[in-house]
């Protein structure tokens, strides 16, 4: 990145320039949010599981729609915050708290698809592997 890239408020001018600032924001959200972290983690186990048990393709499908809500919501988050920081600079606001509370929410709501879907992948193979 150069020092005029650092400090760049214009729209971007190829696509190169535009994937490299996603890509920044991609590694800027696993560095400074542990909770991505802790998405990844897990994910990770859900692909090994689902290596492991051979799932099926339309299992493959399902593991994968939850893992990318978990991991898109947590962005949406991230932003939410993001945002609310910058307008708040600290001070407390109703309508932050709402936004931060509803966009918190949302991961919640994300990972309980997530586990929802991963115990209706798992469970079965792992009981017909057992019994
Ligand atoms: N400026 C603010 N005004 C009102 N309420 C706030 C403000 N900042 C934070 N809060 C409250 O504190 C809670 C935690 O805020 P914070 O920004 O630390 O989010 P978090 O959920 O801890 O972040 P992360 O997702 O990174 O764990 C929010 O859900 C909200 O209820």
């Amino acid at each position: 990145m150069d020092s005029q890239d650092k400090h760049q408020t214009t729209k971007n001018h190829h696509f190169t320039q535009a994937f490299k600032h996603a890509l920044d924001g991609i590694l800027d959200i696993i560095h400074n949010e542990p909770n991505m972290r802790y998405h990844m983690i897990f994910a990770l186990g859900a692909l090994l599981c689902g290596i492991i048990l051979r799932i099926s393709r339309m299992d493959w499908l399902w593991i994968t729609l939850a893992i990318f809500t978990v991991i898109l919501s947590e962005f949406a988050n991230t932003i939410a915050e993001s945002l609310s920081d910058l307008v708040t600079h600290g001070r407390f606001d109703p309508l932050v708290k709402r936004v931060k509370d509803v966009a918190a929410g949302a991961v919640v709501v994300a990972a309980l698809f997530a586990v929802i879907t991963g115990g209706l992948v798992f469970v079965p193979r792992v009981w017909t592997l057992l019994f």
